[in-house]
C-alpha cells in the first residue's frame, strides 16, 4: 500500500506553509524528511495524521488514513496529570491488534520512570514515551518527529537499530523528521527534501549525493548543505 499526496496546500495566516505538496511513500519503506527550521515538515505529518485540516489536494491510500497513521509529536505535553505506566496501560487498552514491543521498551528504559507523571518528566523521558506509543498503537503509517532529539547517545543508537529491524520485518511506511542524520544514513531508503513549501527534490542517498556532491560535507549533511546552504546538527558516529 503506498501513501500518495498531491498537491497539498496548507496555509495560515494568508502564508502557504504547503505549496501544492506533492510525494509518493511506498510501503514498506523508512523515509527521512528534510527541511530547514519552518519549512513545514511537522505541518505535513499532522496533515497526514489528520490533525491539521490542509486547505486543498488529495491525499490516497488503500485504507481511510485516518485510521492508519501513528503520530510522534515533536514534543509530548498531553496527559501531564497521568503517570508513564498510566499513559502507557491506556493506549494498551485502545489497542487491538498490540504486538510485542518488549525490544523497544527495554531500550528506551521505559520501567526506570514509569512512576514519574508526565508533567515531571524531563524531555528525554517524555521523548521516549512518545515513542513507544506511536508504535503501540500498531499502525501501518508511523511518524516520527525529531525521535533522536533529547535521547542519550546509548538510546540513539539502539533506537536507530531497533528502527532498522522493524521496518525491514513489516511493511509499514515510516516517515522521519530529523536534524540528526550522522551515522542512521543506512535507516532511509529515501530522502524527500521540502523547500518553499514543495518537494525540491527525493531520491536515495546514493542519488542524492551524486547530485549534491559537497567538499566540505559528506552524505546527507552534504546533501542538506548543497540544498538550503545550512549545516544539519547533531552527530552519533
Ligand atoms: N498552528 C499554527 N498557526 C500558525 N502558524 C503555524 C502553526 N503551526 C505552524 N505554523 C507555522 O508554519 C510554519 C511551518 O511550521 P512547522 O512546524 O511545520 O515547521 P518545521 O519544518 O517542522 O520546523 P522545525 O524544523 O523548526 O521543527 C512555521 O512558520 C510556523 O510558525
Amino acid at each position: 500500500m503506498t501513501l500518495s499526496l498531491q498537491n497539498i496546500v496548507k496555509t495560515y495566516d494568508g502564508k502557504a506553509v504547503l505549496n501544492h505538496f506533492s510525494a509518493i511513500f511506498p510501503e514498506g519503506g523508512c523515509y527521512l524528511l528534510l527541511g530547514e527550521n519552518g519549512a513545514g515538515k511537522s505541518t505535513l505529518l499532522k496533515c497526514i495524521a489528520g490533525d491539521v485540516m490542509y486547505d486543498s489536494g488529495v491525499m490516497s491510500y488503500d485504507r481511510q488514513l485516518v485510521d492508519c497513521v501513528a503520530l510522534q509529536y515533536q514534543t509530548f505535553d498531553s496527559y501531564s496529570h497521568l503517570k508513564i505506566s498510566e499513559v502507557i496501560r491506556l493506549f494498551q487498552a485502545l489497542t487491538a491488534n498490540q504486538k510485542n514491543l518488549t525490544a523497544l521498551y527495554d531500550l528506551l528504559e521505559l520501567a526506570a520512570y514509569q512512576h514519574i507523571l508526565v508533567k515531571n518528566a524531563s524531555g528525554g523521558q517524555r521523548k521516549a514515551l512518545s515513542i513507544y506509543l506511536a508504535f503501540l498503537l500498531n499502525k501501518p503509517i508511523i511518524l516520527l518527529d525529531e525521535p533522536f532529539a533529547d535521547l542519550d547517545l546509548t538510546k540513539k543508537k539502539q533506537l536507530g537499530a531497533f528502527l532498522q529491524r522493524e521496518i525491514q520485518q513489516t511493511k509499514q511506511i515510516v516517515i522521519i523528521i530529523s536534524h540528526e542524520v550522522a551515522g542512521f544514513e543506512s535507516l532511509f531508503d529515501a530522502i524527500y527534501i521540502l523547500k518553499d513549501g514543495q518537494l525540491a527534490d527525493y531520491g536515495t542517498l546514493a542519488e542524492l549525493e551524486e547530485k549534491y556532491q559537497n567538499p566540505v560535507f559528506k552524505g546527507i549533511e552534504g546533501i542538506y548543505f548543497g540544498m538550503t546552504g545550512q549545516v544539519l546538527g547533531g552527530r552519533i558516529a
